[in-house]
């Protein structure tokens, strides 16, 4: 079983460069199935265990799928007849194989998704997607473990107003809706900058979409898709990481490929927190050489706090001086990692949906094991700060959103290394103190 080994107090200085996103690039290669013509080129695609996942998905669906990490880019053809299910192995591997289901809907009139259910950061159900594709016609129906949606004819355009802007559910819709026959609106959708990204990966191909970015996106169904070529835009998460990590080394870090207006809400809150941040020519610059004080926040969705950045940021406050409140408003259970910062002597205390920490921690390294992909990340800055070496484990979690995670932070100055339990490179990391 790999570990990371950290071993904390060293601020970090230097330049680091952020991927492709992974929360475009799955959207995105789902939506690939929508093209009936020709084959798409998707560049800047992160090497993630889950975009291998949702490779293997689509091919599982008859796509041809050539992946070449080398050039960060994926080859999809799906001009073939496309099968039209998508099997418990790979959802139970990755939820986000349940965006293939809009895009078969309108596709084959027909789709079959293992039932995602829920995880370790909550219960995650899919009904809003199932409104939008009842909406536009489908019958909906479950049964051993699978749900299916089924349309006589054509997907029909239609209003769609969603409880809450879920961005799964934006992306599934409007997904099936590029092929439906005349003019669907979703309301309240979800505004994130990887709705942004599918819509213009679905323009590209021939598609109708305005307003993503907005609460209200309209789209014209048309009656074919071609493929094309696309970017993917950079990650804001791992942006936000790396500039955590700088915040909580009070080091000096210059993040290049990072759009500071994707990050805004994370931003605010560390400038809050007495941290400088700067957008230089050569990227985006974090300095942290003032007191950092704590701060109250609250996740929500885009543009506000994303909750992909809440573990992360509970780390960096667990070494702010002062009180800070911390409320989870877009996941019921996100907060697996407290018991895991509490075997690091933090001082966390969760009231409901809010965690109460009490700074700055004496943070101690222990041994602790990622229970989420984010969770993972938050462990190793936590580590990065503790007095002593940290241990982290279940790094599967870690591998589905990081690349070379521990690479990047060692080149920044960190005194950390990856090991599986053949290896000795455990002494590395303390010999080199
Ligand atoms: C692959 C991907 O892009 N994942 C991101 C996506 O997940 P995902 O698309 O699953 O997140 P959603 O926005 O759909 O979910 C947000 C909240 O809405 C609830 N909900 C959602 C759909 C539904 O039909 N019913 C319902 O109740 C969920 O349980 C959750 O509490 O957005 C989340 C919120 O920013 C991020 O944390 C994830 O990293
Ligand atoms: C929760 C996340 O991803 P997913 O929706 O794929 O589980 C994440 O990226 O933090």
């Amino acid at each position: 079983m790999d570990k990371i080994i950290v071993k904390g107090g060293r601020p970090l200085n230097g330049t680091v460069r952020v991927e492709g996103a992974k929360n475009a690039v799955l959207p995105i290669l789902a939506a690939a199935l929508l093209s009936s013509e020709g084959t798409n080129i998707i560049k800047d695609v992160p090497i993630l265990t889950d975009v291998y996942t949702i490779n293997e998905v689509l091919r599982s669906l008859h796509a041809e799928v050539q992946f070449d990490p080398e050039y960060n880019e994926v080859r999809i053809d799906a001009s073939m007849p496309l099968s039209s299910e998508a099997q418990f192995e790979y959802v139970r591997k990755m939820r986000a194989s349940i965006l293939v289901m809009g895009p078969l809907l309108a596709r084959n009139g027909f789709a079959r998704v293992a039932q995602p259910g829920g995880c370790a950061i909550g219960s995650r159900p899919i009904e809003q997607h199932l409104k939008g594709f009842e909406a536009m016609g489908a019958d909906i129906s479950f049964g051993n473990g699978y749900v299916e949606a089924k349309i006589d004819g054509r997907l029909k355009g239609a209003r769609i107003y969603l409880d809450f802007p879920s961005v799964g559910a934006t992306e599934n819709i409007m997904s099936a809706a590029a092929l439906a026959k005349g003019t669907t609106i979703i309301e309240n959708a979800a505004k994130e900058p990887e709705i942004v990204d599918l819509a213009n990966y679905i323009n590209e191909m021939g598609g109708r979409i305005v307003g993503a970015g907005t609460d209200t996106i309209r789209i014209e169904g048309v009656d074919k898709l071609h493929a094309a070529v696309h970017h993917i835009i950079p990650d804001r998460i791992e942006t936000g990481t790396f500039m955590v990590a700088a915040a909580i080394t009070r080091g000096d870090v210059t993040i290049e490929n990072a759009v500071p207006e994707h990050n805004a809400a994370l931003i605010a809150k560390l400038k809050e927190m007495n941290i400088d941040i700067e957008d230089t020519d050569h990227g985006l610059r974090i300095r942290a050489d003032k007191p950092v004080k704590s701060v109250d926040l609250k996740t929500m969705p885009y543009p506000g706090f994303p909750t992909d950045m809440q573990s992360q940021m509970m780390a960096l406050m667990l070494t702010a001086e002062g009180t800070g409140v911390l409320t989870e408003t877009v996941f019921e259970n996100r907060f697996m990692h407290v018991e895991e910062f509490r075997r690091m002597n933090a001082a966390v205390k969760i009231e409901g949906r809010s965690v109460i920490m009490d700074g700055p921690s004496d943070l101690q390294g222990a041994e602790v094991a990622a229970t989420d992909l984010r969770a993972a990340a938050a462990l190793i800055l936590a580590g990065l700060a503790a007095e002593g070496i940290t241990r982290v484990t279940e790094l599967i979690h870690l591998d589905r959103g990081y690349v070379n995670f521990h690479g990047k932070l060692a080149d920044l100055g960190a005194d950390i290394c990856r090991v599986n339990d053949e290896s000795h490179a455990e002494e590395k990391v303390t010999e080199t103190v």
